[in-house]
């Protein structure tokens, strides 16, 4: 059996005396695709930033490929691990083209130019998400979800082990919602990402995880997490939940919620 790309053990986080995250522990395959899912304040953020190396937790361990994240050095751990972010901050002026091209800077030495052949990574990864016609537009310009869409390809271009993303569909229209969830399932990268979106969760991942204040309350295949008693329980929402209609073409049962409007969760069932 494969080992673990990332385990977390016994993960907890506070902030001035209050406790934000609970005890943690998860591990992920190398190749899966899992979603982190998590009402409003549940910790979805918290983690993850614990994961990319930007809080350290109070206690437990964050291990990928078998080495605590924190005795990596920062360049080493940036070549392994991409992510991107709901919110992007500014980028100075920069263009599409150089914000996507900052992906080679892990890989590279300092003062070192791009050769031809960073060029043309550089601009397939662009084309990969449809960007080639914003090339020299500048980043801050674009829209937020073609913003979204040059960050994957940017992370494209680092070529991760693995790659983070926290709601990174929050600016999308619901097509290129699709697009980029199945480009990011097309890298070959194991991914762990956040959602908002369940019934999308539910489609594009092949495990779960659900955190409900600070606690991870269900972990496991969309099928298995993804249930009435689970949406009531955690979410407080009011909703039946059924197998896709695709779910035969797929060969896996995907779970498909219909929400129930008027109705408060555990009271009033339909
Ligand atoms: N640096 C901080 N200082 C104080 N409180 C914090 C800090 N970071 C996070 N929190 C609190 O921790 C809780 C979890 O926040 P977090 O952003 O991780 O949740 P989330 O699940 O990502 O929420 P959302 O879905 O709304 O983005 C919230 O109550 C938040 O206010």
């Amino acid at each position: 059996m494969d080992p673990p790309l990332l385990e977390v053990t016994n993960l907890s986080w506070s902030v001035v005396n209050t406790a934000i995250l609970h005890d943690i522990n998860f591990a992920i395959k190398p190749g899966q695709f899992i979603g982190l899912l998590g009402p409003n304040g549940a910790g979805k953020s918290s983690l993850l930033r614990c994961l990319y190396r930007y809080t350290k937790p109070g206690c437990g361990e964050v291990i990928f490929a078998g080495k605590n994240i924190w005795q990596l050095s920062a360049d080493e751990y940036a070549k392994q691990v991409a992510v991107v972010l709901q919110e992007t901050p500014s980028q100075f002026n920069l263009s599409l083209y150089d914000v996507v091209s900052l992906g080679l800077t892990p890989h590279k030495s300092l003062f070192s130019s791009t050769t031809k052949k960073d060029q043309q990574i550089i601009f397939q990864a662009i084309e990969q998400v449809g960007l080639s016609h914003h090339l020299q537009q500048s980043f801050d310009s674009l829209s937020g979800g073609e913003k979204q869409r040059a960050l994957i390809a940017r992370s494209i271009v680092q070529s991760p082990q693995l790659l983070i993303m926290d709601e990174p569909t929050s600016h999308l229209d619901i097509k290129y919602q699709i697009q980029l969830m199945e480009l990011a399932k097309s890298l070959n990268v194991t991914v762990l990402a956040s959602f908002h979106d369940l019934n999308l969760a539910a489609s594009m991942c092949d495990g779960l995880l659900v955190l409900k204040q600070g606690r991870l309350v269900a972990s496991g295949s969309p099928e298995q997490v993804i249930t009435e008693k689970m949406l009531s329980e955690v979410f407080g929402v009011c909703a039946e939940v059924s197998p896709h209609p695709q779910s035969q073409q797929l060969h896996k049962v995907v779970p498909r919620i219909t929400y129930f409007y008027g109705y408060e969760a555990g009271v009033n069932h339909v």
